[in-house]
């Protein structure tokens, strides 16, 4: 990617948007109220928005809360969904207005100095749905923007788990496109200093590989070669939410993709940015139906929608996922809202 040579120094009043991602139970939301709590001692007070619909209590001062918008169990009730499919449609409706919540950021933007994003329990409600690639691209197109990925060290001591994990958080690396910090955390039940070898060290890992007899390590193997890659500029952290160790470490690391996002991701970013605009035009010659607008230079079309979903019109209604469904409701949600 190309460095950014002119107009970096906009970024430098611009607060740096933490995207808290991970598996459920890794620690995203004690992590949100640890970071919170941490900076409000430091007299930096974060913005702090929760999008998990399903969280029994949000246990930090919040300015922006999914719940305040969108109740998720009357969401069950009125599409008859499930659990899992109430979250989605509820993230998806909340996307129609996500312009509203850019425009509470951009107000903000010269008082902050970081925005903290709660994500859903469901990883995958986030990182395989067209609502989060759609707030992500928003947020990152507007403020640099980093993924903390939380993960939990003492379920990861296993190397084959530890491995899959780290497939995981490479697939959200490349669908993102954005700097990507790794945090060990719970560092207070094991250290996190395993994950710190494996990831530095070829040998060390391949060795923690042969007390692994099954096909799978035979495939971790394989896969680690791959990962030897995403390894290089990986940024690391070893981080306890109760105890607050590596809270400092964690801060350090964010500065740091913050500053990547400046200069080899923002370019990038703008270049997207063009590109929608340009979308954003040639779309207003389409009949009023066929577009919705999700915020100025964000259009998502039918189509498009669609083709996030791999699926096409032609599919037979009974295979229709419930994400494909859920997305239906959304685009019909939001041309009610557009009336
Ligand atoms: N020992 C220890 N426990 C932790 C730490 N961080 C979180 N936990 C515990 O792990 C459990 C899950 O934490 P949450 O913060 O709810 O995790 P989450 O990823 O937001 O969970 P979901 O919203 O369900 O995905 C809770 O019981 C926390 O108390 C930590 O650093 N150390």
């Amino acid at each position: 990617m190309a460095e950014c040579s002119v107009g970096c120094d906009v970024e430098l009043h611009k607060p740096t948007v933490l995207i808290v991602l991970g598996m459920a139970g890794s620690g995203k939301t004690t992590l949100v109220q640890r970071l919170t709590a941490y900076l409000h001692t430091q007299k930096d007070p974060p913005y702090v928005v929760n999008l998990d619909p399903a969280v029994s209590e949000v246990p930090f001062p919040v300015n922006i809360d999914i719940q305040d918008t969108i109740k998720y169990k009357e969401v069950m009730k009125e599409y008859g969904l499930g659990p899992n499919g109430a979250i989605m449609t509820s993230l998806n409706l909340f996307t129609t207005k996500f312009d509203q919540v850019m425009s509470f950021l951009q107000k903000r933007s010269s008082e902050i100095s970081n925005v903290i994003i709660d994500t859903p329990g469901q990883i995958e409600v986030f990182t395989w749905s067209a609502s989060g690639a759609i707030i992500t691209e928003t947020l990152a197109s507007t403020f640099p923007t980093v993924v903390v990925y939380v993960m939990d060290t003492a379920r990861s001591t296993n190397p084959v788990t530890f491995m899959s994990n780290m497939l995981y958080a490479c697939s959200i690396l490349y669908k993102t496109k954005l700097p990507f910090i790794v945090v060990m955390n719970k560092t207070d039940i094991v250290d996190h200093a395993f994950a710190v070898e494996w990831t530095s060290d070829f040998v060390a890992f391949q060795e923690a590989l042969d007390s692994e007899t099954s096909y799978i390590s035979n495939l971790s193997r394989s896969m680690s070669l791959v990962l030897d890659e995403f390894y290089n500029d990986l940024k690391l952290v070893g981080f306890s939410a109760v105890t607050g160790a590596g809270t400092e470490d964690l801060m350090r690391a964010v500065g740091e993709a913050r500053q990547e996002y400046i200069t080899t991701y923002k370019p990038e970013y703008d270049k997207l940015k063009e590109r929608r605009k340009k979308e954003n035009q040639s779309a207003s010659d389409l009949p009023a139906d066929s577009e919705i607008h999700i915020q100025p230079g964000l259009v998502v079309t039918k189509n498009a929608v669609e083709s996030d979903n791999g699926s096409s019109t032609d599919d037979n209604e009974d295979e229709t996922s419930a994400d494909e469904k859920s997305f239906q409701r959304f685009l019909d949600a939001a041309k009610r809202s557009k009336t």
